[in-house]
């Protein structure tokens, strides 16, 4: 197991978050000087903290007020192809390309991803501002808050099967195919 300091919090060296009870607030406390502050200190790297913070030191009720009851936020690519039920997109008005080679597509954008993680990843939305046949390319693939009951059955239960900042394998949905990045 990973000892906790391995685990990215962003914080530089000898920084640790901790957890006031009193205020019910996280601080910020440097194990080698001991001194303690309620904001980050300076060489931070707030995107891992924020990440950080959102899986580990977000209480239930902070979890609740981040998003509305019972709901989540995705992003999604979608290769549209011969058989979806509207076979067109602003990408294209005749989407004539099969199933298969749809698939294939998604393939490519999934290994094109895990291969960037070496340097900097590309993110699921910034493929889909080019890629995505869905309107919400223009939006990075963010389709905001969904609940259960609101998105087709194949996608919401991929969707809600995600933790967040996981991305889901290829779903079949009557749109066509889809990679689906749960963002909250
Ligand atoms: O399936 C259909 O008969 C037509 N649709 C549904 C649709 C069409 C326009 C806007 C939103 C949804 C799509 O093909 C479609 N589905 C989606 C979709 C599917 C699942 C999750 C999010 C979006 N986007 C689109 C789109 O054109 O932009």
């Amino acid at each position: 197991v990973l000892p906790v300091n391995t685990i990215e919090t962003g914080l530089p060296k000898d920084w640790e978050v901790r957890h006031s009870q009193s205020k019910n607030l996280p601080y910020y406390f440097n194990s080698a000087t001991k001194t303690s502050c309620w904001e980050p200190p300076s060489g931070t790297d707030v995107d891992k903290l924020k990440i950080y913070m959102a899986k580990f030191h977000s209480s239930p009720a902070q979890k609740q007020q981040q998003q509305p009851q019972g709901k989540i936020r995705c992003a999604h690519l979608l290769v549209k192809h011969n058989q979806s039920r509207r076979p067109s997109s602003w990408r294209s008005s005749n989407i004539t390309r099969t199933k298969e080679e749809a698939r294939q597509i998604l393939e490519g954008i999934k290994k094109s991803m895990e291969l960037e993680s070496e340097s900097e990843p590309i993110s699921l939305g910034k493929l889909a501002r080019t890629e995505s046949d869905c309107s919400s390319a223009r939006t990075e693939g963010d389709l905001g808050y969904f609940g259960r009951g609101e998105m087709q059955k194949e996608f919401e239960d991929a969707a809600f099967a995600l933790k967040p900042g996981e991305i889901s394998g290829i779903v079949d949905t009557a749109s066509g195919l889809h990679l689906i990045e749960r963002l909250e």
